[in-house]
Protein backbone atom coordinates (compact mmCIF):
# COMPACT_ATOMS: atom_id res chain seq x y z
CA UNK A 1 0.00 0.00 0.00
CA UNK A 2 1.17 3.41 -0.92
CA UNK A 3 0.38 6.44 1.36
CA UNK A 4 0.50 9.96 0.11
CA UNK A 5 2.65 12.62 1.21
CA UNK A 6 0.06 14.89 3.58
CA UNK A 7 -0.53 17.91 2.30
CA UNK A 8 0.20 22.09 3.95
CA UNK A 9 -1.15 25.07 2.21
CA UNK A 10 -4.46 25.19 -0.14
CA UNK A 11 -2.64 25.78 -3.05
CA UNK A 12 -0.06 22.81 -2.35
CA UNK A 13 -3.80 21.16 -1.85
CA UNK A 14 -5.09 21.94 -5.29
CA UNK A 15 -1.85 20.73 -6.94
CA UNK A 16 -2.14 17.81 -5.22
CA UNK A 17 -5.60 16.50 -5.60
CA UNK A 18 -4.38 17.19 -9.96
CA UNK A 19 -1.58 15.26 -9.05
CA UNK A 20 -4.02 12.74 -7.80
CA UNK A 21 -6.54 12.65 -10.61
CA UNK A 22 -3.31 12.19 -13.10
CA UNK A 23 -2.45 8.90 -11.15
CA UNK A 24 -5.59 7.62 -11.15
CA UNK A 25 -6.25 8.04 -14.93
CA UNK A 26 -2.42 6.87 -15.63
CA UNK A 27 -3.15 3.63 -12.82
CA UNK A 28 -6.36 3.30 -15.22
CA UNK A 29 -5.40 3.13 -18.35
CA UNK A 30 -2.21 0.66 -16.94
CA UNK A 31 -4.53 -1.80 -15.22
CA UNK A 32 -5.32 -4.15 -17.33
CA UNK A 33 -6.79 -6.77 -14.71
CA UNK A 34 -10.52 -7.72 -14.88
CA UNK A 35 -12.75 -6.15 -12.60
CA UNK A 36 -14.87 -8.93 -10.45
CA UNK A 37 -17.59 -8.41 -9.19
CA UNK A 38 -20.37 -11.36 -7.81
CA UNK A 39 -23.78 -11.47 -7.76
CA UNK A 40 -25.10 -13.02 -4.16
CA UNK A 41 -28.64 -12.99 -2.63
CA UNK A 42 -30.99 -15.05 -1.69
CA UNK A 43 -33.13 -17.82 -3.97
CA UNK A 44 -35.03 -15.12 -6.45
CA UNK A 45 -33.98 -11.95 -5.90
CA UNK A 46 -32.70 -11.25 -9.15
CA UNK A 47 -29.26 -12.17 -9.85
CA UNK A 48 -29.72 -13.86 -13.27
CA UNK A 49 -31.77 -11.48 -14.61
CA UNK A 50 -28.91 -8.67 -14.13
CA UNK A 51 -26.86 -11.13 -15.82
CA UNK A 52 -29.33 -11.19 -18.64
CA UNK A 53 -29.17 -7.41 -19.00
CA UNK A 54 -25.24 -7.79 -19.05
CA UNK A 55 -25.61 -9.76 -21.83
CA UNK A 56 -27.65 -7.06 -23.33
CA UNK A 57 -26.40 -4.34 -22.58
CA UNK A 58 -22.77 -4.86 -22.84
CA UNK A 59 -22.64 -8.23 -25.14
CA UNK A 60 -24.52 -9.03 -27.94
CA UNK A 61 -28.14 -9.54 -26.40
CA UNK A 62 -29.70 -13.21 -27.28
CA UNK A 63 -29.22 -14.89 -30.87
CA UNK A 64 -32.25 -15.90 -32.54
CA UNK A 65 -31.63 -19.79 -31.38
CA UNK A 66 -31.11 -18.13 -27.97
CA UNK A 67 -34.40 -16.93 -28.16
CA UNK A 68 -36.28 -20.40 -29.07
CA UNK A 69 -34.39 -22.05 -26.96
CA UNK A 70 -36.05 -20.16 -24.02
CA UNK A 71 -39.64 -21.25 -24.97
CA UNK A 72 -39.94 -24.66 -23.45
CA UNK A 73 -38.92 -22.51 -20.04
CA UNK A 74 -41.21 -19.81 -20.58
CA UNK A 75 -43.61 -22.28 -20.85
CA UNK A 76 -43.15 -23.94 -18.23
CA UNK A 77 -43.25 -20.91 -15.91
CA UNK A 78 -46.68 -20.21 -17.88
CA UNK A 79 -48.08 -23.59 -16.16
CA UNK A 80 -46.38 -23.81 -13.31
CA UNK A 81 -48.11 -20.38 -12.86
CA UNK A 82 -51.25 -21.91 -13.55
CA UNK A 83 -51.26 -25.26 -11.84
CA UNK A 84 -49.88 -23.28 -8.62
CA UNK A 85 -52.89 -21.02 -8.61
CA UNK A 86 -55.40 -23.98 -8.92
CA UNK A 87 -53.76 -26.11 -7.04
CA UNK A 88 -54.19 -23.44 -4.16
CA UNK A 89 -57.27 -22.36 -5.07
CA UNK A 90 -59.71 -25.20 -2.52
CA UNK A 91 -56.29 -24.29 0.13
CA UNK A 92 -57.62 -20.80 0.31
CA UNK A 93 -61.31 -21.70 0.18
CA UNK A 94 -61.49 -20.24 -3.20
CA UNK A 95 -63.98 -21.45 -5.68
CA UNK A 96 -64.78 -21.10 -9.20
CA UNK A 97 -66.77 -18.41 -10.52
CA UNK A 98 -67.75 -19.90 -13.93
CA UNK A 99 -68.61 -23.50 -13.53
CA UNK A 100 -67.97 -23.71 -17.29
CA UNK A 101 -64.50 -23.87 -16.43
CA UNK A 102 -64.85 -26.63 -14.31
CA UNK A 103 -64.06 -29.29 -16.87
CA UNK A 104 -59.94 -26.59 -18.12
CA UNK A 105 -59.51 -27.27 -14.07
CA UNK A 106 -59.49 -31.24 -14.24
CA UNK A 107 -57.43 -31.09 -17.48
CA UNK A 108 -55.05 -28.84 -15.70
CA UNK A 109 -54.84 -30.93 -12.56
CA UNK A 110 -54.86 -33.90 -14.70
CA UNK A 111 -51.65 -32.61 -16.45
CA UNK A 112 -49.58 -32.40 -13.23
CA UNK A 113 -47.17 -30.35 -11.83
CA UNK A 114 -44.82 -30.90 -14.98
CA UNK A 115 -46.55 -29.96 -17.65
CA UNK A 116 -47.52 -31.52 -20.25
CA UNK A 117 -45.67 -33.80 -22.94
CA UNK A 118 -46.51 -31.20 -25.56
CA UNK A 119 -48.07 -27.81 -25.55
CA UNK A 120 -51.01 -27.99 -27.53
CA UNK A 121 -53.97 -25.56 -28.02
CA UNK A 122 -56.17 -27.30 -26.11
CA UNK A 123 -53.66 -26.85 -23.24
CA UNK A 124 -53.70 -22.62 -24.04
CA UNK A 125 -57.50 -22.77 -24.65
CA UNK A 126 -58.03 -24.31 -21.15
CA UNK A 127 -55.18 -22.04 -19.67
CA UNK A 128 -56.59 -18.69 -20.93
CA UNK A 129 -60.45 -20.13 -20.20
CA UNK A 130 -59.14 -20.36 -16.64
CA UNK A 131 -56.99 -17.15 -15.95
CA UNK A 132 -60.27 -15.58 -16.80
CA UNK A 133 -62.46 -16.91 -13.86
CA UNK A 134 -62.37 -14.83 -11.24
CA UNK A 135 -62.09 -17.21 -8.71
CA UNK A 136 -58.83 -17.80 -9.99
CA UNK A 137 -58.14 -14.16 -10.26
CA UNK A 138 -59.07 -13.66 -6.58
CA UNK A 139 -56.39 -16.53 -5.86
CA UNK A 140 -53.55 -15.31 -7.67
CA UNK A 141 -53.76 -12.08 -5.44
CA UNK A 142 -53.39 -14.34 -2.34
CA UNK A 143 -50.44 -15.46 -4.21
CA UNK A 144 -47.98 -14.63 -1.32
CA UNK A 145 -50.06 -17.19 0.78
CA UNK A 146 -48.31 -20.33 -1.15
CA UNK A 147 -45.45 -20.06 -3.79
CA UNK A 148 -46.19 -18.28 -7.26
CA UNK A 149 -43.19 -17.70 -9.37
CA UNK A 150 -43.01 -13.43 -9.82
CA UNK A 151 -43.96 -13.81 -13.85
CA UNK A 152 -47.02 -15.34 -13.19
CA UNK A 153 -49.51 -12.31 -14.64
CA UNK A 154 -47.09 -10.89 -17.09
CA UNK A 155 -46.98 -14.65 -18.71
CA UNK A 156 -50.49 -15.69 -18.94
CA UNK A 157 -51.51 -12.17 -19.62
CA UNK A 158 -49.35 -13.72 -22.86
CA UNK A 159 -50.64 -16.74 -23.17
CA UNK A 160 -51.80 -16.27 -26.53
CA UNK A 161 -48.28 -15.18 -28.11
CA UNK A 162 -46.81 -17.44 -26.14
CA UNK A 163 -48.68 -20.11 -27.37
CA UNK A 164 -48.29 -19.53 -31.22
CA UNK A 165 -46.48 -22.11 -33.20
CA UNK A 166 -43.96 -18.96 -34.58
CA UNK A 167 -43.60 -17.40 -31.03
CA UNK A 168 -39.66 -15.69 -30.81
CA UNK A 169 -39.77 -14.52 -27.22
CA UNK A 170 -38.51 -10.89 -26.76
CA UNK A 171 -35.65 -9.56 -24.42
CA UNK A 172 -38.45 -8.76 -21.91
CA UNK A 173 -40.22 -12.47 -22.23
CA UNK A 174 -36.41 -13.65 -21.08
CA UNK A 175 -35.78 -11.35 -18.75
CA UNK A 176 -38.84 -12.72 -16.99
CA UNK A 177 -38.63 -15.99 -17.11
CA UNK A 178 -37.43 -18.18 -13.93
CA UNK A 179 -35.33 -20.93 -13.58
CA UNK A 180 -33.60 -21.46 -10.60
CA UNK A 181 -29.55 -21.28 -10.68
CA UNK A 182 -27.48 -24.17 -9.63
CA UNK A 183 -23.96 -23.85 -9.66
CA UNK A 184 -21.52 -20.78 -10.79
CA UNK A 185 -22.36 -19.02 -13.97
CA UNK A 186 -20.05 -16.45 -15.06
CA UNK A 187 -20.44 -13.35 -18.14
CA UNK A 188 -17.34 -11.51 -19.18
CA UNK A 189 -17.68 -8.35 -20.63
CA UNK A 190 -15.89 -4.81 -21.79
CA UNK A 191 -17.41 -1.54 -20.85
CA UNK A 192 -16.90 1.59 -21.89
CA UNK A 193 -14.52 3.31 -18.87
CA UNK A 194 -16.15 6.94 -18.49
CA UNK A 195 -14.79 9.79 -19.87
CA UNK A 196 -13.63 11.51 -16.70
CA UNK A 197 -11.74 8.44 -15.67
CA UNK A 198 -9.61 8.41 -19.20
CA UNK A 199 -12.07 6.36 -22.00
CA UNK A 200 -11.30 3.41 -23.55
CA UNK A 201 -12.59 0.23 -21.83
CA UNK A 202 -12.30 -2.49 -19.37
CA UNK A 203 -12.69 -5.69 -18.56
CA UNK A 204 -15.61 -6.90 -16.08
CA UNK A 205 -16.23 -10.45 -15.03
CA UNK A 206 -19.98 -11.42 -13.08
CA UNK A 207 -20.31 -14.14 -11.38
CA UNK A 208 -23.90 -15.65 -10.65
CA UNK A 209 -24.77 -18.38 -7.97
CA UNK A 210 -27.75 -20.19 -6.97
CA UNK A 211 -29.28 -17.76 -3.45
CA UNK A 212 -31.05 -20.61 -2.29
CA UNK A 213 -30.07 -22.39 0.68
CA UNK A 214 -28.65 -25.42 -0.71
CA UNK A 215 -26.59 -23.34 -3.01
CA UNK A 216 -25.32 -21.15 -0.57
CA UNK A 217 -22.24 -23.93 0.35
CA UNK A 218 -20.60 -23.51 -2.54
CA UNK A 219 -20.56 -19.90 -2.59
CA UNK A 220 -17.36 -19.59 -0.82
CA UNK A 221 -15.50 -20.83 -3.17
CA UNK A 222 -15.80 -17.65 -5.48
CA UNK A 223 -15.03 -15.43 -2.36
CA UNK A 224 -11.20 -15.24 -3.38
CA UNK A 225 -9.83 -11.64 -5.27
CA UNK A 226 -13.38 -10.18 -6.02
CA UNK A 227 -13.73 -6.44 -5.74
CA UNK A 228 -17.32 -5.83 -5.45
CA UNK A 229 -20.43 -7.70 -4.48
CA UNK A 230 -24.03 -6.81 -5.84
CA UNK A 231 -26.29 -7.49 -2.79
CA UNK A 232 -29.93 -8.79 -4.37
CA UNK A 233 -32.94 -7.73 -2.38
CA UNK A 234 -36.31 -8.57 -3.11
CA UNK A 235 -38.24 -5.69 -1.47
CA UNK A 236 -41.62 -7.13 -2.77
CA UNK A 237 -40.93 -10.10 -0.80
CA UNK A 238 -41.99 -8.84 2.35
CA UNK A 239 -44.88 -10.38 2.75
CA UNK A 240 -43.70 -13.87 1.52
CA UNK A 241 -42.11 -16.83 3.05
CA UNK A 242 -39.02 -18.78 1.21
CA UNK A 243 -39.66 -21.64 -1.27
CA UNK A 244 -37.32 -23.85 0.69
CA UNK A 245 -38.89 -22.96 4.31
CA UNK A 246 -42.48 -22.00 4.52
CA UNK A 247 -41.72 -20.99 8.15
CA UNK A 248 -39.27 -17.90 7.53
CA UNK A 249 -40.32 -15.03 5.82
CA UNK A 250 -38.26 -13.52 2.74
CA UNK A 251 -37.36 -10.82 3.00
CA UNK A 252 -36.00 -11.59 7.24
CA UNK A 253 -33.49 -14.19 5.61
CA UNK A 254 -32.36 -12.07 2.87
CA UNK A 255 -31.46 -9.29 6.13
CA UNK A 256 -29.80 -12.82 8.30
CA UNK A 257 -27.81 -13.50 4.81
CA UNK A 258 -27.12 -9.68 3.85
CA UNK A 259 -25.23 -9.60 8.00
CA UNK A 260 -23.44 -12.87 6.78
CA UNK A 261 -21.75 -11.06 4.20
CA UNK A 262 -21.56 -7.73 5.41
CA UNK A 263 -19.17 -9.69 8.37
CA UNK A 264 -17.73 -11.82 6.31
CA UNK A 265 -13.69 -11.95 6.88
CA UNK A 266 -13.24 -13.89 3.61
CA UNK A 267 -15.28 -10.36 1.76
CA UNK A 268 -13.67 -7.34 3.63
CA UNK A 269 -11.81 -6.29 0.54
CA UNK A 270 -14.84 -5.95 -1.62
CA UNK A 271 -16.78 -3.06 -2.17
CA UNK A 272 -20.58 -3.62 -1.18
CA UNK A 273 -23.18 -2.46 -3.56
CA UNK A 274 -26.71 -3.60 -1.74
CA UNK A 275 -29.14 -3.40 -4.91
CA UNK A 276 -33.12 -3.01 -3.51
CA UNK A 277 -34.92 -4.70 -6.38
CA UNK A 278 -38.06 -5.62 -7.63
CA UNK A 279 -39.59 -2.16 -6.81
CA UNK A 280 -41.84 -2.11 -9.82
CA UNK A 281 -43.68 -5.13 -7.59
CA UNK A 282 -43.08 -3.38 -4.32
CA UNK A 283 -44.88 -0.27 -5.48
CA UNK A 284 -47.42 -2.52 -7.21
CA UNK A 285 -48.16 -4.31 -3.81
CA UNK A 286 -48.22 -1.25 -1.86
CA UNK A 287 -50.80 0.52 -3.86
CA UNK A 288 -53.15 -1.83 -3.55
CA UNK A 289 -52.79 -1.39 -0.06
CA UNK A 290 -50.83 -4.29 1.66
CA UNK A 291 -48.30 -3.24 3.83
CA UNK A 292 -44.81 -4.32 5.93
CA UNK A 293 -45.75 -3.66 9.11
CA UNK A 294 -47.54 -6.75 9.72
CA UNK A 295 -43.97 -8.60 9.62
CA UNK A 296 -41.89 -5.71 10.55
CA UNK A 297 -43.92 -3.88 13.21
CA UNK A 298 -41.16 -0.92 13.61
CA UNK A 299 -42.42 0.39 10.70
CA UNK A 300 -45.88 1.76 12.56
CA UNK A 301 -42.96 4.06 14.58
CA UNK A 302 -40.70 4.63 11.16
CA UNK A 303 -40.66 8.35 10.39
CA UNK A 304 -39.82 9.55 6.95
CA UNK A 305 -42.56 11.74 4.38
CA UNK A 306 -43.40 10.42 1.57
CA UNK A 307 -46.25 8.55 0.13
CA UNK A 308 -46.30 4.79 1.70
CA UNK A 309 -44.24 3.10 -0.91
CA UNK A 310 -41.47 6.29 -1.09
CA UNK A 311 -41.70 5.31 3.33
CA UNK A 312 -41.55 1.57 2.97
CA UNK A 313 -38.58 1.49 0.37
CA UNK A 314 -36.90 3.82 2.60
CA UNK A 315 -37.77 1.59 5.92
CA UNK A 316 -36.42 -1.72 4.02
CA UNK A 317 -33.14 0.29 3.20
CA UNK A 318 -32.51 1.52 6.78
CA UNK A 319 -33.30 -2.28 8.02
CA UNK A 320 -30.28 -2.80 5.97
CA UNK A 321 -28.26 0.42 6.65
CA UNK A 322 -28.77 -0.54 10.44
CA UNK A 323 -26.87 -3.78 9.81
CA UNK A 324 -23.41 -2.04 8.22
CA UNK A 325 -23.17 0.02 11.32
CA UNK A 326 -23.43 -2.80 14.10
CA UNK A 327 -20.02 -3.83 15.55
CA UNK A 328 -18.53 -6.64 13.52
CA UNK A 329 -19.37 -9.77 16.19
CA UNK A 330 -16.48 -11.63 17.53
CA UNK A 331 -18.08 -15.00 16.56
CA UNK A 332 -16.19 -14.51 12.92
CA UNK A 333 -12.98 -13.40 14.50
CA UNK A 334 -10.31 -16.80 14.47
CA UNK A 335 -7.24 -16.37 16.48
CA UNK A 336 -4.70 -15.82 13.76
CA UNK A 337 -6.97 -13.40 11.84
CA UNK A 338 -7.84 -11.22 14.81
CA UNK A 339 -5.30 -8.32 14.55
CA UNK A 340 -6.03 -7.85 11.36
CA UNK A 341 -9.87 -8.22 11.90
CA UNK A 342 -10.18 -5.76 14.28
CA UNK A 343 -7.54 -3.08 12.47
CA UNK A 344 -10.60 -3.76 9.67
CA UNK A 345 -13.43 -3.23 11.83
CA UNK A 346 -12.36 0.49 13.11
CA UNK A 347 -11.55 0.99 9.53
CA UNK A 348 -14.60 3.38 7.79
CA UNK A 349 -16.25 0.55 5.48
CA UNK A 350 -19.06 1.80 3.30
CA UNK A 351 -21.96 -0.07 2.02
CA UNK A 352 -23.94 1.94 -1.16
CA UNK A 353 -27.43 1.33 -2.03
CA UNK A 354 -29.66 1.28 -5.30
CA UNK A 355 -33.30 0.61 -5.67
CA UNK A 356 -33.85 -1.31 -8.94
CA UNK A 357 -36.05 -3.29 -11.01
CA UNK A 358 -34.19 -5.70 -12.48
CA UNK A 359 -36.17 -6.38 -15.38
CA UNK A 360 -36.00 -3.04 -17.00
CA UNK A 361 -33.13 -2.20 -18.82
CA UNK A 362 -32.40 1.47 -18.97
CA UNK A 363 -32.70 1.47 -14.91
CA UNK A 364 -29.73 -1.35 -14.64
CA UNK A 365 -28.03 0.59 -17.54
CA UNK A 366 -28.06 4.17 -15.41
CA UNK A 367 -27.31 1.70 -11.85
CA UNK A 368 -24.75 0.12 -13.72
CA UNK A 369 -22.89 3.36 -14.83
CA UNK A 370 -23.05 4.85 -11.30
CA UNK A 371 -21.88 1.37 -9.75
CA UNK A 372 -18.71 1.35 -12.16
CA UNK A 373 -17.74 4.96 -11.38
CA UNK A 374 -17.94 3.87 -7.23
CA UNK A 375 -15.81 0.34 -8.09
CA UNK A 376 -13.19 1.80 -9.52
CA UNK A 377 -12.99 4.39 -6.56
CA UNK A 378 -13.19 1.65 -4.11
CA UNK A 379 -10.11 -0.16 -6.02
CA UNK A 380 -7.88 2.94 -5.96
CA UNK A 381 -8.65 3.14 -2.62
CA UNK A 382 -8.11 -0.35 -1.08
CA UNK A 383 -4.94 -0.38 -3.71
CA UNK A 384 -3.61 2.82 -1.81
CA UNK A 385 -3.99 5.45 -4.49
CA UNK A 386 -6.79 7.40 -3.70
N1 LIG B 1 -41.16 -7.60 -11.93
C1 LIG B 1 -39.90 -7.87 -11.62
N2 LIG B 1 -39.45 -9.13 -11.70
C2 LIG B 1 -38.16 -9.36 -11.40
C3 LIG B 1 -37.26 -8.34 -10.97
N3 LIG B 1 -36.05 -8.90 -10.76
C4 LIG B 1 -36.19 -10.21 -11.04
N4 LIG B 1 -37.47 -10.49 -11.41
C5 LIG B 1 -38.04 -11.79 -11.73
O1 LIG B 1 -37.90 -12.62 -10.58
C6 LIG B 1 -37.64 -13.96 -10.97
C7 LIG B 1 -36.41 -14.44 -10.25
O2 LIG B 1 -35.28 -13.76 -10.75
P1 LIG B 1 -33.87 -14.48 -10.91
O3 LIG B 1 -32.97 -13.48 -11.56
O4 LIG B 1 -34.02 -15.80 -11.56
O5 LIG B 1 -33.47 -14.68 -9.38
P2 LIG B 1 -32.10 -15.26 -8.80
O6 LIG B 1 -31.66 -14.32 -7.74
O7 LIG B 1 -31.13 -15.53 -9.90
O8 LIG B 1 -32.61 -16.63 -8.12
P3 LIG B 1 -31.71 -17.96 -7.82
O9 LIG B 1 -31.08 -18.38 -9.10
O10 LIG B 1 -32.69 -18.96 -7.29
O11 LIG B 1 -30.72 -17.57 -6.78
C8 LIG B 1 -37.53 -13.95 -12.50
O12 LIG B 1 -38.74 -14.40 -13.04
C9 LIG B 1 -37.30 -12.49 -12.84
O13 LIG B 1 -37.84 -12.15 -14.09
C10 LIG B 1 -37.77 -7.01 -10.88
O14 LIG B 1 -37.08 -6.06 -10.50
N5 LIG B 1 -39.10 -6.84 -11.22
MG1 LIG C 1 -30.28 -17.23 -10.54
Amino acid sequence: MRLLPCIKSYDEGVDHSKQIDREIKEWIKTYNEAIKLLLLGTGESGKTTIIKQMKILHVKGFSHSERTAMIPHIRFNTHEAIYEIIQNMPVLSIGLQNAKHVRAQQYLLKVGPEGPQEYTEEYFDNVRDLWQDAGVRECFKRANEYQLIDSAEYFLDRIDLIGKEDYVPSDADILRCRRKTTGIQKIEFKVKVPKSMHGGTQDFWMLDVGGQRGERKKWIQVFEGIHAIWFVVACSDFDQTLREDNSQNRLKEALILFEDVWQSRFLLEAGIIVFLNKQDLLETKIKQGRSIAPYFPKYNHFEASGDEYTRTKLFIRNLFVNLTTKKRERRHIIASAERFVVLEASRARECYFHFTTATDTHNVRTVFRDVHQMILTHILSNIGVY
